[in-house]
């Protein structure tokens, strides 16, 4: 994995994004000396496992519990989540990106919040930018959309239809609508299918959390037990979410430019869609003995209608480090204007993630200690890869882990 070379986060003081569709050549400060750390696993080696929700065949436990263990990642298939929707979310995606610069710095994320437009929380602990852009969404689309655009509502007023997108010379030229009541009349805005999304991505990813909870050994009654988010009622508040949209635009030189630097994902599971782009690679840990460590990126392929699963930090501090996070990467291309839109989804605010009392025995006592999702985030926030080592309980040897 790329290390991050900065101990303390850094400051870059370009403020403004670059404009990627006119630069001709990588600038100096996109440009990544170190791309090819690791090998690239060539297309036959091993995949990323695809495990179809929809079969009535049972070892899909099984199949959860070998591709958590061994890559933290896998794609879904049959997961019952329409194809129309994933391309309308693809076109909001797009259409959100195509607004024109100013209009998307008006939704710039201020440097102490969540939600709004602008580059990767994890670029500050890097030294190079990356070839990227993101939208990060906490709580309702519409709210966010009011706030954030208080006259007039570019979510709601650009229309999805049929997965056609306004290209950026259209919505340049477009007038700015005088009034966000005052839709055209037709379909449904973006706004609405990013809700939409949001709601068949929560009922996915409870479906999931159970699926795991009980491939790790435990009942369904236990999995909704204890845990309490992922249970019928919701009594705890249900689990929450963070939408994040990505946007990859082509690069005139893709072996030096980085689209999202190697991280693991700080939630319990994250539903990636990635459109029909490459992009995502995972990294496998091979001949895992210690010494002899060597690791590849292995490219997951896009598959029409799958959605890939990775298994975040809080999952591996729930299973105790039984499923292990994820350590992934995009890398961007020369001919295609790559977006994919993660679920990211964690427990309610106020919920102490912990090891799960039954998967903590004798001889293996709980590696990780109790936390909550802000504090989480808030750790990761200063000390990137290092984070969930710094949850380790301390007489917990590291070799453990
Ligand atoms: C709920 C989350 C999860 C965050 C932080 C916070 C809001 C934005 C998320 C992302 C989205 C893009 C990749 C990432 C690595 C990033 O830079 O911002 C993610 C990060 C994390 O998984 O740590
Ligand atoms: O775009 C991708 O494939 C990866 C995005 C990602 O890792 C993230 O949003 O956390
Ligand atoms: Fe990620």
């Amino acid at each position: 994995m790329i290390m991050p070379t900065a101990s303390e986060p850094i400051r870059h003081h370009h403020a403004h994004p670059i404009d990627f569709e006119s630069v001709r050549e990588v600038p100096d400060s996109h440009a990544w000396p170190d791309l090819h750390d690791h090998p690239t696993a060539s297309a036959q080696g091993a995949a990323v496992p695809v495990i179809d929700l929809s079969a009535t065949a049972t070892n899909v436990l099984e199949q959860l519990a070998r591709a958590c263990e061994s890559w933290g990642a896998f794609q879904v298939t049959g997961h019952g989540v329409p194809t129309g929707l994933l391309r309308r979310v693809e076109a909001a995606a797009r259409g959100l990106f195509a607004l024109p610069t100013n209009r998307k710095l008006e939704a710039a994320r201020p440097d102490d919040g969540v939600s709004g437009y602008g580059r990767a929380r994890i670029s500050c602990f890097f030294p190079k930018l990356m070839w990227s852009e993101g939208f990060t969404i906490a709580g309702s689309p519409l709210d966010h959309a009011r706030t954030l655009w208080p006259d007039d509502d570019p979510l709601a007023f650009w229309y999805v239809h049929d997965a056609r997108v306004p290209t950026p010379h259209v919505l340049h030229h477009l007038p700015r609508p005088s009034n966000a009541a005052e839709k055209p009349c037709c379909d449904t805005s973006c706004s609405d299918v990013i809700e939409e999304y949001k709601e068949e991505m929560k009922q996915l990813a409870r479906k999931l959390m159970r699926m795991m909870l009980v491939s790790l050994g435990l009942t369904v009654a236990e999995a909704e037990g204890k845990t309490g988010w992922i249970g019928p009622s919701e009594e705890a508040g249900g689990m929450s979410a963070v939408l994040q949209f990505n946007s990859y635009p082509v690069c005139p030189d893709p072996d030096r430019a980085m689209g999202m630097a190697a991280h693991t994902d700080s939630t319990l599971l994250t539903l990636l869609f990635q459109s029909n782009t490459s992009g995502l690679q995972v990294l496998q840990v091979v001949g895992d003995n210690g010494r002899d460590r060597t690791a590849r990126w292995v490219t997951v392929p896009p598959m029409p209608g799958a959605l890939i699963v990775n298994v975040g930090d809080l999952f591996q501090i729930l299973s105790n480090g039984r499923y292990r996070s994820v350590v992934h990467r995009a890398v961007v291309s020369r001919t295609s204007h790559r977006v994919s839109v993660a679920y990211m989804c964690g427990p309610p605010a106020a919920s102490k993630v912990e090891p799960i009392g039954k998967l903590v025995g004798p001889g293996c006592g709980p590696v990780y200690r109790p936390v909550t999702w802000p504090e989480y985030l808030s750790v990761k926030g200063k000390l990137f890869d290092k984070a969930l080592a710094s949850v380790m309980r301390t007489e917990v040897s590291l070799e453990r882990i």
